[in-house]
């Protein structure tokens, strides 16, 4: 079963509205891929999605950084999932690391985010990954499988989940996880959909690498088999992010 390339571009607490315009108007010029081949998505800090998702081309799509874990109300500084599906956003990122370790969200607080994300119509980013101690202890893929099985255990329809392992060591460090080592933790985190969730969600479900990816490493990256894609931060905000949506044509011809 085919899983399309998804790059998706994290422009976390990033720009001003004249630097989101250029950026936006770079990415409308650029010549990349049909959406057969590869699904971008774009996401800016939550006031600029309405201004990027007005001039973004029609064949990339937006998405937030965050939504608040169940119905808006009496939540002062939060932006409800109803909020983002009003405004036709259709993606949202969850479980972020940044947002896990500065903010403390739990498992089963991403869990139950993902959970109510999805149930009102949104599409998940959704982040898992090892800090650079839990590695050396040997536990990243039991801290990964944990941090599914959070999700797992309050969803049940994986349609609209994309899964990114986003080693935490490799995230804006500069330290790109070597293509053997993404794969390596790729077939495991499939490996545990296939054992935990079905064969058919282990095999349809895009599981998609971010931490430090460039356009010169995309290339190598793409090449691995379990890997279906990136979130990309830093880069995706400069012009090497067309090289990074490019790169679907590696793994197309792969
Ligand atoms: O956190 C990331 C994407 O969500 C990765 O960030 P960098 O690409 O800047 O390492």
């Amino acid at each position: 079963m085919g899983r399309k390339f998804f790059v998706g571009g994290n422009w976390k607490c990033n720009g001003t509205g004249e630097e989101v315009k250029k950026i936006v108007t770079t990415l409308n010029e650029a010549e990349v891929p049909s959406e057969d081949v590869v699904e971008v998505v774009v996401s800016p800090p939550f006031v600029f999605l309405p201004l990027v998702k007005s001039l973004l081309r029609s064949d990339f799509h937006v998405s937030a950084q965050n939504c608040w874990v169940r119905k808006g109300g009496a939540f002062t500084g939060e932006v409800s999932a109803e909020m983002l599906v009003n405004l036709g956003i259709p993606w949202v990122i969850l479980g972020h690391s940044e947002r896990r370790a500065l903010l403390n969200e739990s498992n089963e607080f991403v869990g139950d985010k993902v959970a109510y994300a999805l149930s009102q119509g949104l599409k998940v980013i959704a982040c898992v990954g090892e800090t650079l101690e839990q590695r050396e202890s040997g536990s990243t893929v039991a801290v990964v499988a944990a941090q599914t099985k959070a999700i797992a255990d309050k969803v049940s329809n994986w349609e609209n989940v994309v899964l990114a392992y986003e080693p935490v060591w490799a995230i804006g460090t500069g330290k790109v996880a070597t293509p053997v080592q993404a794969q390596e933790v790729h077939v495991e985190l499939r490996k545990w959909l296939h054992n935990n969730v079905g064969a058919e969600v282990a095999a349809s479900t895009r599981i998609i690498y971010g931490g430090s990816v460039n356009g010169a490493n995309c290339k190598e990256l793409a090449t691995q088999p379990d890997l279906d894609g990136f979130l990309v931060g830093g880069a995706s905000l400069k012009l090497e992010f067309i090289d990074i949506i490019k790169s679907a044509t590696v793994k197309k011809n792969h």
